[in-house]
C-alpha cells in the first residue's frame, strides 16, 4: 500500500505555492486567477473521468481521478483547508452505512 504521506506533501507544496511566482507555478497561476477558475479546473477533470469511465479506459480513469483529486486539493488549500479536514470527514463518515445515514436525515 503507497502511504497517503504522499497527500500531505502536495498539500504542503500547495501552501507554499500561495508565496510563488504565477509565471514559474501552474498552481500559483490557478491561486491568482481564483476560484472560478479553481472550480473550472474541478469540473472539466470530473467531466473527464467520466468519459475515461464510459469508455471502459483503465489508466485514463486513473490519470483523470488524479487530476481531479489534485485540483479539489487546490480549491481546499485555495479556502485555507487541509487534506486534514477531508480524512477527518472520512473518518467521521467510517463504518456509518451510508443508507442508514441517508434515513436519520430529518425531512424540513
Ligand atoms: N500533481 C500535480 C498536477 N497534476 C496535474 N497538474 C497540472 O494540471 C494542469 C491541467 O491539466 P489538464 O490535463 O487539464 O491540462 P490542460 O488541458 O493542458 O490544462 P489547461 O491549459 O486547460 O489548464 C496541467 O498543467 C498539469 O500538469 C499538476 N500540477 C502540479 N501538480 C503537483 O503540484 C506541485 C506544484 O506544481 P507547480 O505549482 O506547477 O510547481 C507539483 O510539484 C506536483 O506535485
Amino acid at each position: 500500500m503507497i502511504d497517503i504521506e504522499v497527500l500531505h506533501r502536495i498539500a504542503a507544496t500547495l501552501a507554499e505555492r500561495k508565496k510563488a511566482d504565477p509565471d514559474s507555478s501552474y498552481v500559483s497561476s490557478l491561486y491568482v486567477k481564483g476560484t472560478d477558475a479553481i472550480c473550472k479546473k474541478v469540473a472539466e477533470e470530473a467531466a473527464e473521468t467520466i468519459m475515461a469511465a464510459k469508455d471502459k479506459d483503465m489508466l485514463h480513469i486513473v490519470w483523470e481521478v488524479t487530476d481531479l483529486w489534485f485540483h479539489s486539493m487546490v480549491l481546499l488549500s485555495h479556502f485555507g483547508l487541509s487534506v486534514d479536514d477531508v480524512l477527518a470527514e472520512f473518518r467521521r463518515r467510517e463504518g456509518v452505512s451510508g443508507i442508514d445515514e441517508k434515513k436519520s436525515r430529518t425531512t424540513a
